[in-house]
């Protein structure tokens, strides 16, 4: 019923959900159109049957869903590009947008369309996004179809969007800390003696596997950490060395910060 979908602006996370929908199958090429202003870099998802433009009122006027995938400064202009082909009667719209409320979506509006605010990551492109999703003035059809859309492309927690800064820093700036971490372990393993590639697929595949634990499991952290910890052995001796160095406190440090960032914006 709301097959058609408008994402306004192709950039990283923009063409990464048009990856996610393609991969998942949620959605046919013909029935996405993607916006941007440069289309010649959204040539991957023309040939792959996907519709792109630059012209944002034509792919409202040819959805059902609207996507705003555009920066948070770029949020009131593109908005009142095309707010008058906004119909509440068919439109649902969903703002992956940093830091922009629901309320200053429907002041910018000004119509009772359905509002969601989701906040997925890059990782959408390969339906393993973690997505916190938040709305308002949507039924239960219009809230199921959204929540179904995004666990097509991951896991989803709906959440109050009091605490939508909160999951922009764990869920999606958590993909670049994440690779943060990842990246030291294969500086580390190059020191040891891998080569960078051999170094990368053995500290990625140790990463996913790890997180595979507590998602599959339901463990806790430290009840794996303790199966790993040999007394006297080479883990603990590791570990307590990274603590020393502040290793959970820069982490701790890192997100708080920003947190701020978000809420001083
Ligand atoms: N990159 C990420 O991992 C995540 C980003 N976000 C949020 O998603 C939004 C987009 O982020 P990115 O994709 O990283 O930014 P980006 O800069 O890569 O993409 C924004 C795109 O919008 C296009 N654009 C600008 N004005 C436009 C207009 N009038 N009509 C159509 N397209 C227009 C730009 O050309 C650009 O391609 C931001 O608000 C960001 O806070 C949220 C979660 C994760
Ligand atoms: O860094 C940023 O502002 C955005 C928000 C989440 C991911 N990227």
């Amino acid at each position: 019923m709301y097959n058609k979908i408008a994402i306004i602006g192709g950039g990283n996370l923009g063409t990464a959900i048009a990856e996610g929908l393609l991969k998942s199958e949620f959605s046919k090429p013909a029935d996405i159109t993607i916006t941007r202003r440069n289309l010649a870099e959204l040539e991957v998802l023309k040939n792959k049957g996907v519709n792109i433009t630059s012209d944002n009122i034509e792919a409202v006027k040819n959805s059902d869903v609207v996507i705003l995938a555009v920066k948070p400064f770029q949020i009131k202009d593109v908005l009142d590009g095309f707010k008058a082909e906004l119909d509440p009667q068919k439109h649902i719209l969903v703002s992956v947008i940093t830091g922009i409320f629901i309320e200053d979506m429907q002041n910018a509006v000004q119509k009772n369309v359905p509002l969601f605010r989701a906040m997925p990551n890059t990782a959408i492109a390969i339906q393993e996004s973690m997505t916190c999703i938040s709305h308002k003035g949507a039924n239960n059809t219009q809230v199921d179809f959204i929540k179904n859309l995004f666990e097509k492309l991951g896991k989803v927690a709906m959440i109050d969007e009091k605490l939508m800064d909160a999951a922009t820093v764990l869920g999606a700036c958590g993909t670049a800390f994440a690779m943060r971490y990842i990246r030291a372990n294969i500086q580390g393993g190059i020191e040891i003696g891998f080569s960078a590639a051999t170094a990368s697929l053995i500290a990625a595949q140790t990463v996913k596997g790890a997180a595979d634990l507590l998602l599959l499991k339901g463990a806790h952290p430290e009840q794996e950490i303790d199966k790993v910890t040999t007394p006297k052995g080479c883990t603990i001796a590791g570990l307590n060395e990274m603590e020393h160095q502040g290793f959970s406190s820069s982490l701790i440090r890192g997100i708080v910060t920003s947190y701020n960032k978000i809420l001083n914006s």
